[in-house]
């Protein structure tokens, strides 16, 4: 079979290029009109049964399942990731809302022994209001899952803006949560594209909505909670981080190499966990560094659906300038580089390809000991012991997701513990499941998206206070 378009979608409907606002596409990006349909839908949506909306969610489930192939395609024409990769987002993506239509129900809230026998205080939890939804251009189709399908469970209705490079999976998505029942104006698309930072602070500046989840930068992120301070939106924020990726001596080298090409390849390496810094215990630096080389030679690079690749492009031209730019910098430390290292077009095939590349002998002042580099670039940093490893990794502003590799229990307990992150990986290379709390700490942001946590993001504590004395 040859190479697919948009022309072999069985559904036709599912690629829309416009915006969504009140079951009605749209050409220009109204934040305005967005949230006053997405407002008004909310008066009658907060009274609707868990039950209801569960309904509607397994149904939304049931429809990116049955539409998986025509998601993935759009999915990787428009970010460059590979068919598998894309088959595997859209399972991921439409898990969350399985998992949700089970958390919808289970929002219980509690009765509070009180000091006083002749009171009584009972909590409930009510759903916050319109949620501002903003994804990222790296999971188009599961980080707008990973946030409406905890929306939708708690009764919030959403505006959701995609990123600028990559709206046509959401607006998939719109059609198919449309299709799944969710009454008009639930959810709402707004588009941009050389407009974010108007729609952005738009979505911010709002009264009518409530509450700001975003998955991207922490430069963006920092921005948008500097623009909710004036209406004080609930904030969830799952922003950059620079996870480390640590090889004891102990540990199994095929396991090693397996978890590193999850951590680093995935997305060709552009997730928000992607191992960044890989902390190689002295030992076994040579014996890892060769045997991860080995493995990484037999990726095969190139169009995302075509047969056998592994590794697609990077979604923007920024992206391969910035990896450059790390190497170059690296280099510059003296680091060496004994695989890739450069920008490329396999095959001849236009688009924003970068070698997966080795970097050996990291020194601690280079710029991605600080940065992420958000690309197939494989940086190894030698380390002696424990102590050191763990001063080193805490070292930065950031901390979402970690990962170690050991064979010894005890030290896997002492070094979890003391990383200072939001998620730790031990002997894989993968942190991503619906019923996982997602999220980070320090300037990686706060709030958990999935898990039993994840529905309490757009939830607000009300308590009953009441005199029963007789
Ligand atoms: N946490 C994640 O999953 C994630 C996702 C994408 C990018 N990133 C980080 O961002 C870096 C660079 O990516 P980039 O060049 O797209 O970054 P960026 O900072 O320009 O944009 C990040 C995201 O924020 C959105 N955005 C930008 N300005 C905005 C504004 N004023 N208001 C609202 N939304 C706005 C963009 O659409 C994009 O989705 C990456 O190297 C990585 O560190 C992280
Ligand atoms: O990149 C951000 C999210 C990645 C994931 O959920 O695995």
């Amino acid at each position: 079979m040859g190479l697919r378009t948009l022309s072999d979608l069985h559904r036709k409907d599912l690629f829309q290029s416009k915006g969504f606002i009140n079951d009605e596409w749209m050409g220009a990006a109204d934040v305005d009109h967005a949230a006053e349909a997405a407002h008004t839908a909310f008066k009658s949506f907060k009274k609707t049964s868990a039950r209801q909306r569960a309904k509607w969610l397994r149904k939304w489930y049931d429809l990116c399942i049955e539409n998986a192939d025509d998601l993935a395609l759009i999915l990787t024409l428009e970010n460059g990731k590979t068919l598998a990769e894309a088959k595997g987002e859209v399972l991921y993506g439409a898990s969350f809302l399985d998992w949700f239509a089970g958390e919808a129900e289970r929002t219980h809230g509690e009765l509070i022994p009180t000091a006083n026998l002749n009171q009584r205080i009972i909590t409930m939890k009510q759903p916050i209001g319109v949620a501002a939804l903003l994804a990222p251009w790296n999971f188009p189709i599961a980080m707008i899952t990973r946030k409406a399908g905890a929306a939708f469970a708690a009764g919030c209705t959403a505006v959701v803006k995609p990123a600028g490079e990559t709206p046509l999976s959401c607006l998939a998505q719109a059609v198919l949560a449309k299709e799944a029942g969710f009454p008009k104006g639930c959810m709402n698309v707004v588009l941009t594209l050389n407009n974010v930072s108007e729609v952005g602070e738009a979505l911010c500046k709002s009264k009518l909505i409530k509450k700001l989840s975003f998955t991207g930068s922490t430069r963006v992120g920092k921005l948008l909670a500097s623009q909710c301070a004036g209406s004080l939106k609930k904030l969830s924020l799952e922003l950059g981080g620079n996870s480390p990726f640590i090889v004891f001596d102990d540990a199994k080298i095929e396991t090693a190499v397996e978890a590193c090409i999850m951590a680093k390849f995935r997305n060709s390496g552009q997730t928000c966990v992607t191992a960044n810094r890989i902390f190689v215990q002295d030992k076994i630096y040579d014996a890892f560094a060769e045997a991860l080389t080995e493995k990484i030679k037999t990726l095969k690079v190139g169009d995302g659906r075509e047969d056998g690749v592994f590794v697609g492009p990077m979604t923007h031209e920024r992206a391969v300038e910035k990896a450059i730019g790390h190497i170059n910098d690296a280099k510059s430390h003296g680091a060496s580089v004994i695989l890739g290292g450069e920008a490329f077009q396999p095959n001849n095939l236009k688009g924003y390809f970068l070698q997966p590349t080795v970097l050996t002998n990291m020194s601690e002042k280079a710029l991605t000991t600080r940065e992420e580099v958000f690309a197939p670039v494989v940086a190894l940093y030698r380390f002696k012991t424990e102590e050191e490893v763990l001063e080193k990794t805490n070292a930065v502003d950031v901390g979402l997701g970690s990962f170690i590799i050991t064979e010894n229990m005890p030290r896997m307990w002492r070094v979890a513990e003391a990383l200072e992150v939001g998620m730790v990986g031990v002997n894989i290379g993968l942190l991503s499941a619906s019923e996982n709390p997602f999220g980070g700490v320090k300037e990686s942001g706060y709030g958990r998206e999935g898990g039993r946590q994840g529905i309490d993001e757009y939830l607000q504590i009300k308590s009953i206070f009441m005199n029963v004395a007789s």
